[in-house]
């Protein structure tokens, strides 16, 4: 069945992204850099550019009474999310996300501070379900705590679920609905970290994926694209051609762009296709989601690449 809503369950957070003027990060010793502020959370991430994609969308999550939190859950709702399921919870800081990235746009580290997700309970993610329709996607990030997760994969009554593990450490809430999962999309240090190895040719992993528990996904390789498994056939999706001047946020329009082409009725692989119109132009901006994506913008960028790829030729 296509399915015409998404609802996003786990992190709403804010974000804090910090760049050092060098090329190479000095460590151990205070940096000269800039630092900007903006909304993340993967599931609020994936909800906002949904939103722009043109797909009704809800979000379940939690934000602390403070001024950080409602700034969350402004620019959620300004960017058209429902954000009827985001609970204020008193006590409790809104999420962060602090990120330090290279002068030559590597990650050095991530902090994540987001132990108010702890408190979303597995009644919290049943009484969302039970209030979604059946036409409704479900998705998740491992910003929730394993046993929300395990509520929702026991709650999904045939609805789709998608998934996106947010970071090594947390993909082992993933463990017990592994089988439950429709898609998933990580990166290769998730899935080297998912099929307990040390590393790998992401050709290997894509196929250690295919092997395992999850029917479909993505392995994403930054420039080099993705890898899409489909039960045990792998297929390799080229990244258009662009000019990267921030990555933060691309995974996430990687997978919204992905989800919104699914509701428009493309098989996966020609979803996920399209959906790298959705990254190439995330990571052109230096904002995690492009407050100007739109389903127009993403296919006209597609079309022009399949274009400029012919004259190429
Ligand atoms: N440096 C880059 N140059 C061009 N495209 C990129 C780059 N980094 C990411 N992308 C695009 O964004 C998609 C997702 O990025 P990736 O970094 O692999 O995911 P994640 O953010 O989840 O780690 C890639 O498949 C690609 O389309
Ligand atoms: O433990 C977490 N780390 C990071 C994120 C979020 O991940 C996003 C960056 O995504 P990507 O990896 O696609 O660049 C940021 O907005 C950040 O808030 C999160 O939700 N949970």
């Amino acid at each position: 069945m296509r399915y015409r809503s998404v609802l996003c369950m786990g992190g709403c957070v804010v974000d804090r992204i910090g760049e050092t003027t060098e090329a190479r990060e000095r460590l151990h010793t205070s940096n000269i850099g800039r630092m900007r502020s903006g909304i993340g959370g993967v599931a609020r991430n994936v909800a906002e550019n949904l939103a722009r994609l043109g797909v009704p969308v809800g979000l379940v999550s939690a934000v602390g009474e403070d001024a950080d939190g409602r700034r969350a859950v402004a620019a959620s709702r300004a960017a058209g999310i429902d954000t009827q399921g985001v609970v204020v919870m008193t006590g409790a800081a809104t999420a962060s996300y602090t990120a330090i990235f290279n002068g030559a746009g590597e990650l050095v580290i991530g902090l994540a501070d987001m132990a108010i997700f702890d408190a979303i309970a597995p009644s919290a993610a049943e009484a969302a379900l039970a209030a979604a329709s059946d036409d409704t996607l479900l998705f998740v990030d491992a910003n929730l705590p394993a046993a929300t997760l395990e509520a929702v994969a026991r709650a999904k009554r045939g609805r789709m679920l998608a998934a996106v593990p947010v970071s090594r450490q947390k993909l082992a809430r993933f463990a017990a609905i592994l089988p439950d999962l429709d898609i998933l999309f990580l990166n290769r240090y998730e899935a080297a970290t998912l099929l307990g190895r040390e590393g790998g040719e992401p050709a290997t992993l894509a196929q250690g994926l295919a092997a395992g528990p999850v029917k479909k996904g993505l392995l994403t390789l930054g420039p080099d694209g993705a890898l899409a498994w489909e039960e045990d056939r792998v297929t390799q999706i080229p990244a258009l051609p662009s000019r990267p001047v921030n990555v933060n946020g691309a995974g996430d329009a990687l997978a919204a762009g992905t989800l919104a082409r699914l509701a428009a009725g493309d098989d996966f692989i020609a979803a996920a296709s399209r959906a790298m119109a959705a990254a190439a132009l995330t990571v052109e901006a230096m904002e995690t989601v492009r407050r100007d994506l739109s389903m127009e913008a993403m296919l006209a960028r597609f079309d022009l690449s399949l274009r400029t790829e012919t004259i190429s030729r």
